[in-house]
C-alpha cells in the first residue's frame, strides 16, 4: 500500500478532477483549470498557458535506452527505503507526500549523458524560454502502486521544465504525464526515452499508475542563475523555497 498521504489527498481532490488522474481524459480543458486546487496566482499562470501553443515541446529519443538504465540504477542506489522513497525524508511540495525521488546534482547529470546528450536534452527548454537557461536542478523519481502512484496537477517554480519518460511505456499502465496547453488536455510521448518539456505555468499532473513502475528524470530550468535564493513568506508565516 502507498503512504495513507495519498488516500487523504486523493480524498482532498474533487471528483472530476479526481477522474482525469484515473486517466478518462475526457474532459474539457476549460472547466478542467477551473476545478483544479490551485492558488489564485497558480491558476491565473495555469489559464493563460492553456491558451499557449508555443508552451509545449514533445521529443522521441532524447536519452538512449542505456542512459535511462542508468539513470534508473542511479535511483535505486540512491533511493533505499520503499517506504518513504528515500534515506531522506524528503516529501513532496505538491502533496505533502513521500516525494520517491533521488536528486541528481546537474554536473552528475551532464557526466552521465555526457555534453551532446545533455544539449539534447536542454535545448526544447530553451526553446520554450528563448534563452538558455542559466541555473538548472534535477532529479530521477519513482511512480509505482506501492510508492508514489500520482502526481497531482500543479505548476512548477522554475521557469520551464522537462520530464524524460525512462521506462517504455508498455511496461507500466497508467502514469501519464498530462499538461493543460494548446486549449487541450495533452498526454508526453510513453517512449523509455522520449521527453516532454513546457513552461512551469502549464498546469500539470501524473496520472494514477496502476500496474508496474515508472521512473522518470524530471529537470527544472531557471533562466536566472540565483534562482535558489527566490523564497516567499507564506501567509501561514512558513518560508518556502518556490522550486514549483
Ligand atoms: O514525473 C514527471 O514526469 C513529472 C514530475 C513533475 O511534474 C514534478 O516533479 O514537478
Ligand atoms: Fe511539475
Amino acid at each position: 500500500q502507498p503512504h495513507p498521504l495519498f488516500a487523504l489527498s486523493q480524498s482532498n481532490t474533487p471528483k472530476p478532477v479526481n477522474r482525469v488522474l484515473g486517466g478518462d481524459f475526457d474532459v474539457n480543458p476549460k472547466e478542467l483549470v477551473n476545478m483544479l486546487p490551485l492558488q489564485p496566482s497558480d491558476r491565473k499562470r495555469a489559464k493563460e498557458a492553456l491558451a499557449r501553443d508555443d508552451f509545449v515541446v514533445t521529443l522521441d529519443n532524447v536519452v538512449t535506452e542505456e542512459h535511462c538504465d542508468r539513470l534508473i540504477t542511479f535511483a535505486k542506489w540512491a533511493m533505499p527505503s520503499t517506504v518513504t522513497g528515500a534515506a531522506s525524508n524528503e516529501v513532496d511540495s505538491v502533496d505533502g507526500a513521500p516525494a520517491h525521488q533521488a536528486n541528481l546534482p546537474k554536473a552528475a547529470l551532464k557526466e552521465l549523458l555526457g555534453s551532446e546528450g545533455y544539449a539534447r536534452l536542454l535545448a526544447p527548454a530553451s526553446q520554450i524560454l528563448g534563452v538558455m537557461p542559466r541555473a538548472v536542478s534535477a532529479f530521477v523519481r519513482k511512480y509505482s502502486t506501492t510508492s508514489r502512484p500520482r502526481l497531482p496537477f500543479h505548476c512548477d517554480g522554475c521557469d520551464a521544465s522537462i520530464s524524460v519518460n525512462l521506462v517504455d511505456g508498455s511496461e507500466y499502465d497508467g502514469g501519464d504525464l498530462v499538461m493543460l496547453s494548446d486549449n487541450a488536455l495533452l498526454t508526453a510521448p510513453r517512449q523509455a526515452g522520449s521527453a516532454a518539456a513546457h513552461s512551469a505555468d502549464v498546469a500539470h499532473a501524473v496520472t494514477d499508475l496502476t500496474r508496474g513502475v515508472r521512473w522518470s528524470l524530471v529537470v527544472f530550468a531557471h533562466k536566472r542563475r540565483n534562482w535558489r535564493r527566490q523564497f516567499s513568506v507564506q501567509a501561514d508565516g512558513r518560508v518556502v523555497d518556490k522550486r514549483r
